[in-house]
């Protein structure tokens, strides 16, 4: 079968935000969202495309163009190759040349649109740009431990250079606790390391980078104006997180695990078609062991999530260096 070659630009302005543009009718997907771009001519190299097109359709001069990805995708009426740049500086004011719609969006706000089914993977690898790396989230969960122990082992896994945290906070805490997880949150952000809250409530003064809500919280449409990711179990539940401007979800069990024995894992088969169609990164949870961790991003997912295997783990700063080892050999 022939493959059409296609060049996009995926277009970013001083804010981070993206242009997108809506196909007009006459054109196979009219009424859907895309990046400006199209068919390479014979003779063209895929940058000579872009750069013609861009003029063509947006009215812009690209001055630098960046190959992102290359993508192949069947539609029933063809398959294409796209090849994705990242385009951050151009002559002119971006408008639609052609009477089509443009619009300037972030990338979490881009999932809501109805959009090329192709592009989903895109929105997704911009924004795994803006996850911590390297990209090993250890969820956090004070019910779960001893205080003690439990401050030792977060303090460790940051000692060990982890970038992400997940404070999970289902239950009050009192203010003794409260004042420890605090300074705890503090010293990581210190650390360079994110922090996202997983609690019913927005914690203002606590110091963090966003929220991480649980499946119910995103099901009853609490949407918080500030960062947030999502807990998620199936296609469903990730496209719903997607909507709502979910900047990652956590989807488990990827494997079996000891605290939920009676779920049913994913399995890497399945977690890797849901990476297939996910409009944001996907982050493995469920199981993950040291060993597994290269098995668990193979699926495509953006990074690993881990509880027990560092909080519980005898050292938890050797752990975490371990863990760590995948992205820093
Ligand atoms: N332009 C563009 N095309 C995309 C994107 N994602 C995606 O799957 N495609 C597919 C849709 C089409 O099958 C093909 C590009 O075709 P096009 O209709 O833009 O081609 P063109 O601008 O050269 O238009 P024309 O010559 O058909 O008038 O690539 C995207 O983000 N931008
Ligand atoms: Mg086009």
């Amino acid at each position: 079968m022939t493959v059409v070659p296609v060049a996009t630009g995926i277009l970013e302005d001083e804010n981070g935000r993206l242009l997108i543009s809506l196909r007009p009718e006459g054109k196979p997907w009219p009424g859907f969202w895309e990046f400006p771009g199209g068919k390479v001519d014979p003779g063209e190299t895929p940058e000579e495309a872009l750069h013609r097109e861009l003029w063509e359709e947006i009215g812009i001069r690209v001055q630098d163009a960046e190959p992102f990805r290359t993508l192949d995708y069947t539609y029933p009426e063809r398959t294409v190759r796209l090849h994705f740049y990242r385009v951050r500086r151009w002559d002119g004011a971006a408008h639609g040349k052609e009477g089509q719609q443009i619009r300037w969006l972030y990338p979490w706000e881009i999932p809501a649109l109805e959009c090329l089914p192709a592009n989903l993977r895109m929105t997704a690898a911009v924004l795994e740009e803006s996850l911590p790396h390297p990209p090993l989230c250890l969820i956090v969960d004070p019910a779960r431990v001893e205080p003690q122990a439990f401050a030792h082992a977060w303090r460790e896994a940051l000692r060990a250079g982890l970038q992400w945290v997940i404070l999970r906070c289902k239950s009050a805490v009192d203010e003794e606790s409260a004042k420890l997880l605090k300074s705890l949150c503090a010293e990581s952000l210190a650390a360079g390391a994110q922090v996202w809250l997983n609690h019913a409530e927005p914690l203002p003064d606590w110091p963090h980078s966003g929220r991480h809500l649980t499946q119910s919280q995103l099901e009853a449409g609490l949407r918080p104006s500030e960062p947030f990711g999502a807990s998620c179990h199936n296609a469903g539940e990730i496209h719903q997180a997607a909507q709502a401007g979910a900047r990652y979800a956590l989807l488990s069990p990827l494997f079996s695990t000891r605290s939920h024995p009676d779920t049913l894992p994913l399995g890497e088969k399945a977690f890797a078609e849901l990476v297939e169609t996910s409009a944001i990164p996907l982050i493995a949870l469920g199981g993950l062991s040291v060993e597994r961790v290269p098995a668990a991003m193979a699926t495509g997912a953006s990074g690993v999530a881990i509880l027990s295997g560092i909080l519980d783990a005898p050292d938890p700063f050797v752990t975490t260096s371990d863990f760590l080892r995948y992205w820093r050999p």
